[in-house]
């Protein structure tokens, strides 16, 4: 038989939504909430997320757990019995995964609760346009805000069982990036008379992959990666626009700096070069998730204590996560979880292995029950 929050996972995996429109999402963890005793629990919604509170049975603290909601604009090919309903869109990061799992906390400590008050997030729109940083911001949460705050991520890359994690920097600092382009369009066998825009954008893929190689300390990791690039209308028409969509990642604020000039300057020489007028936009930045040392040595340290879980001391990330913002204000760490899949985050194969559920829900409920004495 199926555990409850593996069934959940299910559902949830079947509406995956984008960001700020996780309205069905929404209703259904509203919906599995309301089976739940209510004497402890207060609820309340922000936009398409909710903020449960738990009361504890003698509470000093406040602890945080927080998952992220929103899909990604990618067809699901895993060939799942529960495949995704929304053509086009699939839970490849985890989500569904992220909220099972606080659903799964909120259900333990309805039932046994401890000593601490606990607020479980469900936020919105983390892979874009960001919904941390204005939940933080919204007076939802101000008047629950916690003293500690926990939040995980599936891993494809380690068995069920791993957790990774570091004190200070996990995940990078990142940017969107959308360059457009608008030149002059045309016949195409008159190019003389065009700026091609199909052109202007290739050389700029190319320019822009030099900043990283030349442009950066090498000691001080970036990323630009540019994931979509639209042009043109038909074989034999000149391409009059062109647009650029794409991330930055970096290890330093200086980097982000260094990176997003010369972004600038090769965009200003390909505006020059091909006669044609360039607009950049940052879209959404995501603050760097920079683990609490101490919280984050002290869950590590417990960890080892724990027989059915093996730890690894990580690297940082290039992945970004806007759960940063929370861990900006509020003390606290992110961690990997093991869910040993072949196929990465964010692609249309992703598969991870559901026996992570119960094993997540277990050591966070016995970690806050540790930490609450
Ligand atoms: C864990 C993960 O995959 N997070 C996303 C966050 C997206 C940030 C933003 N929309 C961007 O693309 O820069 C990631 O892509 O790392």
């Amino acid at each position: 038989m199926l555990s409850p929050f593996v069934e959940l996972r299910r559902k949830l995996h079947q509406i995956p939504e984008p960001g700020f429109q996780e309205f069905k999402t929404q209703r259904l963890l509203l919906d599995e909430l309301s089976k739940l005793p209510q004497d402890r629990m207060s609820i309340r919604t922000w936009r398409t997320g909710i903020l449960v509170y738990i009361r504890g049975l003698n509470p000093a603290k406040r602890f945080g757990y927080r998952a992220d909601m929103d899909g990604l604009p990618i067809p699901e090919d895993t060939g799942l019995p529960f495949p995704s309903e929304h053509p086009g869109y699939m839970h490849a990061c985890g989500h569904d995964f992220h909220m099972a799992i606080g659903m799964g906390v909120v259900t333990h400590f309805v039932h046994h609760p401890m000593k601490d008050d606990l607020v479980v997030l469900f936020q919105p729109a983390e892979e874009g346009p960001g919904g941390a940083l204005p939940m933080l911001g919204a007076d939802e949460f101000q008047d629950w805000k916690p003293d500690q705050m926990l939040a995980l991520h599936i891993a494809p890359e380690y068995p069920v069982g791993t957790i990774a994690t570091r004190p200070e920097i996990l995940f990078a600092n990142t940017s969107e990036l959308f360059i457009d382009l608008h030149g002059k369009g045309g016949h195409a066998a008159y190019p003389h008379r065009a700026n091609d825009m199909i052109i202007a954008a290739s050389q700029m893929v190319g320019q822009l992959q030099t900043i990283v190689s030349r442009n950066v300390n090498p000691l001080d990791a970036a990323v630009v990666t540019i994931g979509k690039l639209e042009a043109g209308t038909k074989q034999n028409i000149i391409a009059e626009n062109a647009r650029l969509e794409g991330t930055i990642r970096t290890l330093s604020a200086d980097s982000m700096r260094q990176v997003k000039r010369r972004i600038e300057a090769i965009t200003a020489g390909i505006e020059a070069s091909f006669e044609c007028e360039a607009k950049i936009d940052y879209g959404s930045n995501y603050m760097q998730v920079f683990n609490t040392p101490d919280v984050t040595r002290e869950f590590m340290d417990w960890l080892k204590g724990r027989d059915n879980v093996t730890l690894v001391e990580c690297t940082e990330a290039m992945t970004g996560e806007d759960f940063g913002y929370f861990l900006e204000q509020i003390p606290g760490f992110m961690f990997w979880l093991g869910v040993d899949t072949p196929h990465g985050l964010h692609h249309a194969k992703l598969n991870p292995n559901e026996d992570a559920i119960e094993l997540a829900i277990a050591t966070i409920t016995a970690y806050l029950e540790f930490k609450s004495v």
